[in-house]
Protein backbone atom coordinates (compact mmCIF):
# COMPACT_ATOMS: atom_id res chain seq x y z
CA UNK A 1 0.00 0.00 0.00
CA UNK A 2 1.52 3.27 -0.83
CA UNK A 3 0.23 4.78 1.98
CA UNK A 4 1.72 2.60 4.28
CA UNK A 5 5.31 2.80 1.99
CA UNK A 6 8.55 3.63 3.94
CA UNK A 7 10.11 6.67 2.16
CA UNK A 8 13.38 6.40 1.58
CA UNK A 9 15.83 9.88 1.96
CA UNK A 10 19.19 9.54 0.53
CA UNK A 11 21.35 12.15 1.30
CA UNK A 12 23.57 13.04 -1.93
CA UNK A 13 26.20 15.70 -0.50
CA UNK A 14 24.77 18.19 1.03
CA UNK A 15 20.76 17.19 -0.32
CA UNK A 16 18.36 15.10 1.40
CA UNK A 17 17.00 13.72 -2.16
CA UNK A 18 13.51 12.06 -1.75
CA UNK A 19 12.14 14.61 0.25
CA UNK A 20 11.60 18.44 -0.12
CA UNK A 21 11.99 19.99 -3.17
CA UNK A 22 13.33 18.42 -6.06
CA UNK A 23 17.53 18.98 -6.63
CA UNK A 24 19.13 19.68 -9.63
CA UNK A 25 22.26 18.06 -10.60
CA UNK A 26 24.43 19.38 -13.58
CA UNK A 27 27.42 17.89 -12.66
CA UNK A 28 27.09 14.36 -13.78
CA UNK A 29 30.29 12.75 -15.59
CA UNK A 30 30.26 9.01 -17.71
CA UNK A 31 33.47 7.95 -18.11
CA UNK A 32 31.80 5.81 -20.57
CA UNK A 33 32.49 8.60 -22.85
CA UNK A 34 35.42 9.14 -25.10
CA UNK A 35 37.41 11.61 -23.10
CA UNK A 36 35.62 11.75 -20.14
CA UNK A 37 37.87 13.47 -17.28
CA UNK A 38 36.92 12.64 -13.72
CA UNK A 39 36.61 16.26 -11.88
CA UNK A 40 38.46 16.53 -7.92
CA UNK A 41 35.05 17.53 -6.89
CA UNK A 42 31.49 15.95 -8.59
CA UNK A 43 27.99 15.33 -7.78
CA UNK A 44 27.70 12.00 -9.91
CA UNK A 45 30.16 9.32 -11.57
CA UNK A 46 29.71 6.53 -13.65
CA UNK A 47 32.38 4.50 -13.97
CA UNK A 48 33.62 2.73 -16.91
CA UNK A 49 34.82 0.11 -15.27
CA UNK A 50 35.86 -0.99 -11.82
CA UNK A 51 38.85 0.18 -12.04
CA UNK A 52 37.62 3.91 -12.36
CA UNK A 53 36.20 2.88 -8.29
CA UNK A 54 38.95 4.21 -5.97
CA UNK A 55 39.02 7.49 -8.03
CA UNK A 56 35.11 8.05 -8.39
CA UNK A 57 34.79 7.01 -4.15
CA UNK A 58 37.71 9.96 -3.99
CA UNK A 59 35.32 12.52 -5.71
CA UNK A 60 32.55 11.86 -6.12
CA UNK A 61 29.24 12.07 -4.47
CA UNK A 62 27.29 9.15 -5.41
CA UNK A 63 27.96 6.85 -8.01
CA UNK A 64 25.75 5.93 -11.25
CA UNK A 65 24.96 2.18 -12.65
CA UNK A 66 24.23 2.94 -16.04
CA UNK A 67 21.55 1.75 -17.79
CA UNK A 68 23.87 -0.01 -20.35
CA UNK A 69 25.83 -1.92 -17.80
CA UNK A 70 22.84 -3.00 -15.37
CA UNK A 71 23.60 -6.31 -16.72
CA UNK A 72 27.52 -6.01 -15.17
CA UNK A 73 27.02 -8.00 -12.17
CA UNK A 74 30.50 -7.90 -11.34
CA UNK A 75 30.60 -3.90 -11.46
CA UNK A 76 27.23 -3.50 -10.12
CA UNK A 77 28.75 -5.36 -6.83
CA UNK A 78 31.90 -3.61 -6.88
CA UNK A 79 29.82 -0.24 -7.10
CA UNK A 80 27.81 -1.21 -4.12
CA UNK A 81 30.50 -2.05 -2.39
CA UNK A 82 31.70 1.24 -2.36
CA UNK A 83 29.95 2.52 0.20
CA UNK A 84 28.30 5.51 -1.95
CA UNK A 85 25.15 6.24 -3.22
CA UNK A 86 24.36 4.56 -6.08
CA UNK A 87 22.10 5.85 -8.64
CA UNK A 88 20.78 2.80 -10.68
CA UNK A 89 19.44 3.75 -14.00
CA UNK A 90 16.49 1.70 -16.05
CA UNK A 91 18.17 0.17 -19.50
CA UNK A 92 16.15 1.80 -21.67
CA UNK A 93 14.20 -1.97 -22.62
CA UNK A 94 14.43 -2.69 -19.07
CA UNK A 95 10.66 -3.36 -17.22
CA UNK A 96 10.27 -1.75 -14.17
CA UNK A 97 10.80 -5.31 -12.35
CA UNK A 98 13.90 -5.56 -14.16
CA UNK A 99 14.71 -2.09 -12.92
CA UNK A 100 14.02 -2.24 -9.55
CA UNK A 101 15.25 -5.61 -9.15
CA UNK A 102 18.84 -4.23 -9.57
CA UNK A 103 18.13 -1.74 -7.20
CA UNK A 104 17.29 -5.06 -4.56
CA UNK A 105 20.10 -5.98 -5.51
CA UNK A 106 22.61 -3.18 -4.55
CA UNK A 107 20.92 -2.71 -1.31
CA UNK A 108 21.03 -6.39 -0.26
CA UNK A 109 25.11 -6.63 -1.79
CA UNK A 110 26.48 -3.51 -0.09
CA UNK A 111 23.72 -2.21 1.84
CA UNK A 112 24.02 0.58 0.32
CA UNK A 113 21.10 3.38 -0.35
CA UNK A 114 19.94 3.88 -3.67
CA UNK A 115 18.68 6.50 -5.59
CA UNK A 116 16.54 5.92 -9.30
CA UNK A 117 16.89 7.38 -12.65
CA UNK A 118 15.01 7.28 -15.57
CA UNK A 119 15.34 9.03 -18.94
CA UNK A 120 12.11 9.58 -21.36
CA UNK A 121 8.96 7.53 -18.96
CA UNK A 122 7.83 9.92 -16.56
CA UNK A 123 4.86 7.67 -16.15
CA UNK A 124 7.15 4.85 -15.19
CA UNK A 125 9.36 7.24 -12.89
CA UNK A 126 6.09 7.77 -11.10
CA UNK A 127 4.94 4.61 -10.76
CA UNK A 128 8.96 2.86 -9.75
CA UNK A 129 8.52 6.26 -7.10
CA UNK A 130 5.16 5.39 -5.62
CA UNK A 131 6.08 1.25 -5.30
CA UNK A 132 9.77 1.19 -3.87
CA UNK A 133 9.38 4.14 -1.87
CA UNK A 134 12.91 5.45 -3.45
CA UNK A 135 13.47 8.62 -4.34
CA UNK A 136 13.51 9.14 -8.29
CA UNK A 137 15.87 11.25 -10.63
CA UNK A 138 14.85 12.28 -13.67
CA UNK A 139 17.74 12.44 -16.50
CA UNK A 140 16.47 15.78 -18.85
CA UNK A 141 19.83 15.93 -20.34
CA UNK A 142 18.62 15.81 -23.87
CA UNK A 143 15.58 17.90 -23.64
CA UNK A 144 15.52 20.33 -20.18
CA UNK A 145 12.39 21.54 -21.91
CA UNK A 146 11.16 18.26 -19.72
CA UNK A 147 11.66 19.70 -16.22
CA UNK A 148 8.68 20.66 -15.53
CA UNK A 149 6.49 17.55 -16.58
CA UNK A 150 8.66 15.20 -14.47
CA UNK A 151 9.07 18.04 -11.65
CA UNK A 152 4.97 17.25 -11.63
CA UNK A 153 5.54 13.51 -12.66
CA UNK A 154 7.42 13.76 -9.02
CA UNK A 155 11.14 13.26 -9.88
CA UNK A 156 13.14 14.19 -6.72
CA UNK A 157 15.80 15.71 -8.71
CA UNK A 158 16.50 16.51 -12.29
CA UNK A 159 19.99 15.43 -13.68
CA UNK A 160 20.87 17.95 -16.78
CA UNK A 161 23.60 19.69 -18.41
CA UNK A 162 25.20 23.21 -17.14
CA UNK A 163 23.32 24.86 -20.57
CA UNK A 164 20.01 23.50 -19.26
CA UNK A 165 20.24 23.93 -15.01
CA UNK A 166 18.52 27.71 -15.35
CA UNK A 167 15.54 26.20 -16.51
CA UNK A 168 15.44 22.82 -14.80
CA UNK A 169 16.03 24.78 -11.46
CA UNK A 170 13.19 27.08 -12.52
CA UNK A 171 11.00 23.78 -13.11
CA UNK A 172 11.83 22.87 -9.45
CA UNK A 173 11.45 25.83 -8.01
CA UNK A 174 8.46 26.68 -9.32
CA UNK A 175 6.27 23.32 -10.13
CA UNK A 176 7.61 22.55 -6.55
CA UNK A 177 6.38 25.29 -5.23
CA UNK A 178 2.58 24.30 -6.55
CA UNK A 179 2.65 20.60 -6.77
CA UNK A 180 5.55 19.26 -3.89
CA UNK A 181 4.39 20.68 -0.55
CA UNK A 182 6.88 20.44 2.31
CA UNK A 183 7.34 19.50 5.67
CA UNK A 184 10.61 21.18 6.73
CA UNK A 185 11.80 21.03 10.18
CA UNK A 186 14.00 23.16 10.89
CA UNK A 187 14.13 27.43 10.78
CA UNK A 188 16.38 27.37 8.19
CA UNK A 189 14.44 24.92 5.70
CA UNK A 190 11.09 26.63 6.60
CA UNK A 191 12.84 29.73 5.24
CA UNK A 192 14.44 28.06 1.95
CA UNK A 193 10.81 26.46 1.47
CA UNK A 194 9.18 30.13 2.34
CA UNK A 195 11.47 31.17 -0.55
CA UNK A 196 10.59 28.98 -3.02
CA UNK A 197 7.00 29.37 -2.41
CA UNK A 198 7.96 33.67 -2.71
CA UNK A 199 9.55 32.67 -5.96
CA UNK A 200 6.60 31.30 -7.95
CA UNK A 201 3.99 33.92 -6.13
CA UNK A 202 6.68 36.85 -7.94
CA UNK A 203 6.49 35.03 -10.73
CA UNK A 204 2.51 34.90 -10.96
CA UNK A 205 2.10 38.17 -9.44
CA UNK A 206 4.42 39.72 -12.58
CA UNK A 207 2.20 37.49 -14.63
CA UNK A 208 -0.99 38.60 -13.26
CA UNK A 209 0.00 42.14 -13.51
CA UNK A 210 0.80 41.92 -17.31
CA UNK A 211 -2.50 40.55 -17.48
CA UNK A 212 -4.51 43.19 -15.44
CA UNK A 213 -2.54 46.14 -17.11
CA UNK A 214 -3.98 44.51 -20.68
CA UNK A 215 -7.62 44.61 -19.25
CA UNK A 216 -7.28 48.68 -18.45
CA UNK A 217 -6.88 49.43 -21.55
CA UNK A 218 -9.49 47.08 -23.15
CA UNK A 219 -11.82 48.50 -20.93
CA UNK A 220 -14.10 51.83 -21.79
CA UNK A 221 -13.03 52.81 -18.48
CA UNK A 222 -9.22 51.93 -16.85
CA UNK A 223 -6.88 52.40 -14.16
CA UNK A 224 -8.73 53.38 -10.64
CA UNK A 225 -11.56 55.26 -12.37
CA UNK A 226 -12.76 52.07 -13.88
CA UNK A 227 -12.73 50.01 -11.09
CA UNK A 228 -15.30 47.23 -10.82
CA UNK A 229 -15.48 46.40 -6.49
CA UNK A 230 -18.34 43.65 -7.86
CA UNK A 231 -15.31 41.73 -9.80
CA UNK A 232 -12.57 41.94 -7.27
CA UNK A 233 -15.57 40.41 -4.09
CA UNK A 234 -16.01 37.55 -7.00
CA UNK A 235 -12.15 36.80 -7.37
CA UNK A 236 -11.31 36.77 -3.77
CA UNK A 237 -14.14 34.62 -3.21
CA UNK A 238 -13.07 32.11 -6.11
CA UNK A 239 -9.72 32.45 -4.12
CA UNK A 240 -10.81 31.79 -0.56
CA UNK A 241 -12.22 28.33 -1.85
CA UNK A 242 -8.45 27.52 -2.41
CA UNK A 243 -7.00 29.09 0.80
CA UNK A 244 -9.99 28.46 3.17
CA UNK A 245 -7.12 28.69 6.07
CA UNK A 246 -7.22 32.60 5.24
CA UNK A 247 -10.70 32.72 4.13
CA UNK A 248 -11.99 35.98 2.58
CA UNK A 249 -11.70 38.45 5.09
CA UNK A 250 -7.82 37.97 5.43
CA UNK A 251 -7.41 37.48 1.35
CA UNK A 252 -9.56 40.42 0.56
CA UNK A 253 -6.75 43.26 1.87
CA UNK A 254 -4.39 40.99 0.33
CA UNK A 255 -5.92 40.98 -3.33
CA UNK A 256 -6.67 45.05 -2.23
CA UNK A 257 -3.17 45.82 -2.43
CA UNK A 258 -2.14 43.62 -5.79
CA UNK A 259 -4.95 44.95 -7.13
CA UNK A 260 -3.75 48.52 -6.48
CA UNK A 261 -0.27 48.05 -6.96
CA UNK A 262 -1.03 46.65 -10.88
CA UNK A 263 -3.30 49.60 -11.54
CA UNK A 264 -0.86 52.32 -10.25
CA UNK A 265 1.70 50.35 -12.45
CA UNK A 266 -0.92 50.22 -15.57
CA UNK A 267 -1.35 54.22 -15.29
CA UNK A 268 2.60 54.82 -14.53
CA UNK A 269 2.91 53.10 -17.77
CA UNK A 270 -0.12 54.83 -19.66
CA UNK A 271 1.60 58.00 -18.30
CA UNK A 272 5.08 57.70 -19.33
O1 LIG B 1 -11.14 42.94 -14.33
C1 LIG B 1 -11.02 44.16 -14.40
O2 LIG B 1 -11.94 44.91 -14.76
C2 LIG B 1 -9.74 44.78 -14.08
O3 LIG B 1 -9.55 45.97 -14.25
C3 LIG B 1 -8.69 43.94 -13.43
C4 LIG B 1 -8.74 44.08 -11.91
C5 LIG B 1 -7.66 43.08 -11.37
O4 LIG B 1 -6.52 43.48 -11.18
O5 LIG B 1 -8.01 41.90 -11.24
C6 LIG B 1 -8.38 45.46 -11.54
C7 LIG B 1 -9.32 46.37 -11.18
C8 LIG B 1 -10.72 46.05 -11.08
O6 LIG B 1 -11.32 46.71 -10.00
C9 LIG B 1 -10.98 44.62 -11.07
C10 LIG B 1 -10.05 43.71 -11.40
Amino acid sequence: MSSTLERHVVPLGGHPVGEGPAVVISDRVSLREPDAVLPAAVTLAEPASAADLPAIAASAQGVVIGGAWTRDIPLVRAVAGLGLPVVVERRRTATLEEWLGVADYCEAEGGVQVILCEHADLGLLREARAVSGRPVLADVTADPGLSTAAVAAGADGLIVSADGRHEAEEAAALVGALLRPEDPATLAECRQAIDRVDAALATLLERRAALAGRVQRLKPVGGFAGRDPGRERALVARMAERAPSLGEARLAPVMNAVIEAGLHLAEERAAG
